[in-house]
């Protein structure tokens, strides 16, 4: 059902009784305010368009188009006038349109009609207008249709006949497509469905072919006819004759016929007197006297139409009823009448199947009626439903709002009462503060008081502070004189200070001298550091001084007791780098280019530091390079410097001392070969004239040469576990200068002696071979002990023979030689024990006075003397060495009668490195040597 004909179910329900239109009126009002939604305003839309046909809204137009249209208020006004004519004055086009809404909303004020505000029409909702339109709408609906029951029913008369012709039409139409097919049966009933209008027009020119003849009759009318509203008023009765004669009636289609009687009634129905102009209702006669005539010539033609079928039908029949007996009674013409009666039979079989599928139409139609009617109810149903919902969701709504209602009240409750609390509180507050307030003013009073009692205070506080100030200024003139006397001090004394590290540098200078001078031998205590890897263990190292001074603490003892303090030298702090050490031996080794002798010996125990300190710990790198390498790259340095006044010779010669056996590492015989040793100092220095001499020109030279002697000691290691730390070796270099002007000659000779760990044997809890290496390292160790505490002593015996290292090393410790010791210390205090003994040591030696050191420099006739003593002490010397060979002989044999067996080389000792054929034999270079040196 669509909206039109809603509406007009809606306007013709409920007219049974004058008494409900009232109700009637409240109810759709009502059901408007609460159903504004699609359908309301599609009818208001409809009922607008109606009202003012030139509008054309959309039906489905929105409320913004809705508004848009209303907007001015002159289509208001005029929907107004229209339903109560005068009802409101009408202003020209140049009136602002809210002038226009006001008399609108005046005029419906005074009919007692639900307004609107204005604000609604311009931005906000659109409802308050549509219910004030919808409410106009009911109001003249229900006043017209009172009038209408008893003026227009003739209105109603022509929609139900325009239907019942439409009835008519489907029929005659049904039964003329008899035979024609289902399926441009059904097209015909779509087409059929499509409009209002276009079935009117239709119902009307039932009689055409087709449905554009029909539009095409339509079009023509509405050319003939272009009526207004009150259009007849301006019609003149000549005008209307001339269109009464005119075949234009005949013409025009039978809906536009109805639309001139219906605006007729309509008009006549606003001017509300009722009275039609003659010739207007001569008119409307005339016109309704076409639509009867053509009504009636259609009904006339479908009578016929049927009759005909009818007559059509029996013919038929009578005729199969003929062939029927026909062939009953002559079976002779069988084949013939078979023939013949066969083709009847399709005939007929034709129209049965025909009549068949007009049958099934109708089920069809019927079924799809049903499914309509179906459909219907269901979509009542569900509007039922909708509206039970609605319902529901409203009884929700209402619960809800009394619930919130009352927790509001609720709530007004609880602030009331909190009003009340704070009233209260408020009251006390002020109370309260009135009292305070009281407290204030009292303290004002006293503070007043006291201001008054601070200010006389001030007052002789300023006269004090015064006096205070001369006092101040007094003092401070005193003081800055006193400062001046003190700067003058001071700087005296930074003067002072100033000097002191060049005295300090120069009493060094002079002890070392006066140390010299006495022959004293030089002690320089160098301290390792912690090694990587090693954790940073307590120190026993407390305190290094510059001028000597060191304090190791013992780890056990508190108090002054666990402090020793030593002096020496020189102590070079765990930082100390291989160069700071060898600056302070330089001097030193320089005079052994002037023909001193001189002997450096590092001791300590195992590990501390003594051969890192004589060879260092990498030979490829120049700044590890020990005193060694240092010392003979500055002779060579030296030498050359010095080339053209004297000319300088250097061999070098390194032996091992282990297990009290001398072995030569540079021999080419290997280290088995066993030395013998001077039994007193030389004057030439060679302690050991046996072990190869090998003279070098360069520090290559030299590294090289020690690189083999490292290597023979090395090599020696591998085979006897480490034996490097537990060997003396003495790297001997001699120097011989002669000098291009006077032709005298000079010798001197450095001993480079690193010796073996100087710990006790029975801290390595040693055994076997171990123990033998050990005792013979303490044994010689302490033979230097001794003959340092002979010579501290200067006692007149000094036992050099006790031990080989001794027997080496009695040219530097007892001639005129100038000797310094490294004394290595190890900072770790599990080391206590071996750092005090060997600092105990270390002082002893810094004791001993060899007396002042002598040059070996001799002329001509001194050297020939010198070469006979040499022969004579080289002779005492063998017969020395054969004593010894032969006391050594008797002590092996007492030993091997014991069961014991000194240390071999033979078949365990490591194989010897050449130093190569070019060097010469050992013999060669003896006699050589006694040459040259
Ligand atoms: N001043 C130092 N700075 C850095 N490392 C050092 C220093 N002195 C010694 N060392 C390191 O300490 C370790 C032991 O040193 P070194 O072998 O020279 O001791 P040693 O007294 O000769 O031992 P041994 O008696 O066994 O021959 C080495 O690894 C060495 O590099």
């Amino acid at each position: 059902m669509n909206h039109q004909q809603e509406l007009r179910t809606s306007e013709n329900g409920g007219f049974d009784s004058s008494n409900g239109t009232h109700n009637r009126f409240v109810e759709q009002t009502e059901s408007f305010k609460g159903m504004v939604g699609g359908n309301q305003q599609a009818y208001l839309v409809e009922w607008l368009n109606d009202m003012l046909p030139h509008l054309s809204l959309p039906l489905e137009a929105s409320e913004e188009e809705v508004r848009a249209c209303l907007i001015d208020g002159t289509v208001l006004c005029r929907i107004l006038n229209k339903l109560s004519p005068g009802s409101v004055e009408m202003g020209g086009s140049s009136e602002p349109h809210l002038v226009s809404v006001k008399r609108f909303l005046m005029a419906v004020d005074e009919m007692g009609l639900p307004r609107f505000e204005l604000s609604d029409l311009e931005q906000g909702s659109m409802v308050p207008v549509l219910q004030c339109l919808w409410a106009l709408r009911t109001h003249f609906n229900f006043k017209s249709e009172g009038e209408s029951i008893q003026n227009h029913s003739r209105r109603r008369w022509n929609l139900s006949e325009v239907e019942s012709l439409e009835r008519i039409d489907h029929s005659q139409v049904d039964v003329s497509s008899c035979g024609q097919s289902a399926a441009f049966r059904k097209e015909r009933r779509r087409n059929s469905m499509d409009s209002r209008f276009e079935r009117v027009l239709r119902s009307s020119v039932i009689s055409e072919p087709s449905a554009a003849l029909i539009h095409d009759v339509g079009q023509k009318f509405q050319e003939v006819f272009q009526l207004k509203q009150g259009w007849y008023a301006d019609l003149s009765d000549a005008k209307i004759s001339e269109l009464m004669k005119s075949n234009n009636l005949d013409n025009a289609s039978t809906q536009s016929l109805f639309n001139i009687v219906n605006k007729i009634l309509d008009e006549s129905i606003e001017r509300k007197n009722g009275d039609v102009p003659h010739h207007v209702a001569s008119l409307l006669r005339k016109v309704v006297q076409a639509i009867e005539r053509r009504i009636s010539t259609q009904a006339e033609n479908f009578k016929n139409q049927n009759i005909r079928y009818k007559a059509r039908d029996e013919k038929y029949q009578s005729r199969i009823r003929v062939l029927e007996t026909l062939a009953t009674e002559t079976t002779e013409e069988n084949g013939v009448v078979m023939n013949h009666l066969q083709k009847i039979k399709v005939e007929k079989t034709k129209i049965e199947e025909d009549k068949k599928l007009e049958e099934q139409d109708v089920v069809k139609l019927r079924k799809e009626k049903n499914q309509s009617d179906i459909e219907i109810s269901k979509l009542k149903k569900e509007i039922e439903m909708a509206k039970k919902t609605h319902k529901n969701h409203c009884l929700q709504l209402e619960t809800q709002a009394k619930e919130t209602k009352d927790e509001l009240e609720k709530k007004v409750k609880e602030l009331e009462c909190l009003l009340k609390d704070s009233r209260k509180k408020v009251k006390e507050l002020e109370a309260f503060s009135e009292s305070k307030s009281w407290r204030w003013k009292k303290k004002e009073l006293t503070y007043q008081s006291f201001i008054d009692s601070q200010s006389v205070a001030l007052q002789e506080l300023r006269v004090a502070s015064k006096s205070i100030k001369q006092e101040v200024l007094k003092t401070q003139r005193s003081y800055s004189e006193e400062f001046k006397y003190l700067g003058v001090k001071l700087k005296g004394l930074a003067d002072a200070a100033e000097n002191y590290h060049t005295v300090l540098a120069e009493n060094r200078k002079l002890y070392n001298e006066v140390q010299d001078l006495k022959g004293n031998i030089r002690v320089y205590c160098r301290i390792r550091p912690f090694l990587p890897g090693q954790s940073r263990k307590q120190t026993t190292i407390e305190y290094i001084g510059e001028n000597g001074e060191l304090v190791v603490t013992n780890p056990i003892k508190q108090g002054k007791d666990g402090h020793r303090l030593f002096k020496f030298n020189k102590v070079f702090s765990p930082a100390a780098t291989q160069e700071e050490v060898f600056i302070d031996t330089q001097p030193l080794i320089r005079s052994v280019l002037d023909g001193y002798n001189v002997c450096i010996f590092a001791y300590g125990q195992t590990g501390s530091g003594k051969t890192y300190t004589m060879s260092g710990p990498d030979v490829s790198l120049k700044e590890d390079w020990g005193v060694n390498y240092r010392a003979l790259n500055d002779l060579f340095h030296l030498s050359q410097s010095r080339k053209n006044s004297i000319i300088y010779e250097v061999g070098v010669q390194m032996v091992e001392i282990y297990n009290e056996q001398v072995r030569d590492l540079l021999s080419s015989d290997g280290p088995q070969k066993r030395l013998g040793i001077w039994n007193s100092a030389q004057p030439n220095g060679l302690a050991v004239p046996d072990a190869s001499m090998h003279p070098v020109k360069s520090t290559t030279d030299v590294l090289e040469l020690m690189n083999i002697g490292l290597m023979n000691r090395a090599v020696g290691a591998t085979a006897l576990n480490e034996r490097s730390s537990r060997s003396h070796s003495v790297l001997t270099v001699h120097v011989r200068g002669t000098d291009l002007e006077t032709d005298a000659a000079l010798r001197g000779s450095l001993h480079l002696v690193d010796l073996a760990g100087s710990e006790r044997v029975d801290r390595s809890e040693a055994t076997g071979e171990r123990l033998r290496e050990a005792q013979h390292i303490n044994k010689s160790l302490s033979a230097l002990g001794d003959v340092i505490f002979a010579l501290a002593q200067k006692s007149p015996h000094v036992p050099y023979r006790n031990s080989k290292l001794t027997q080496v090393l009695q040219s530097s410790l007892g001639g005129q030689a100038k000797t310094l010791m490294f004394v290595q210390l190890n900072p770790d205090v599990d080391s206590y024990s071996e750092t005090i003994s060997t600092l105990k040591f270390a002082e002893r030696v810094s004791g001993v006075e060899l007396g002042a050191a002598r040059s070996n420099k001799e002329g001509r006739d001194v050297r020939d003397l010198m070469g006979q003593v040499v022969s004579l002490k080289d002779t005492i010397a063998k017969k020395d060495e054969e004593m010894e060979r032969l006391r050594l002989l008797k002590v092996n044999a007492n030993g091997e009668k014991r069961g014991t067996s000194s240390l071999r080389y033979g078949s365990s000792s490591p194989r010897r490195h050449s130093i190569g054929a070019a060097r010469k034999k050992p013999e060669t270079v003896r006699r050589e040597r006694h040459r040259t040196f």
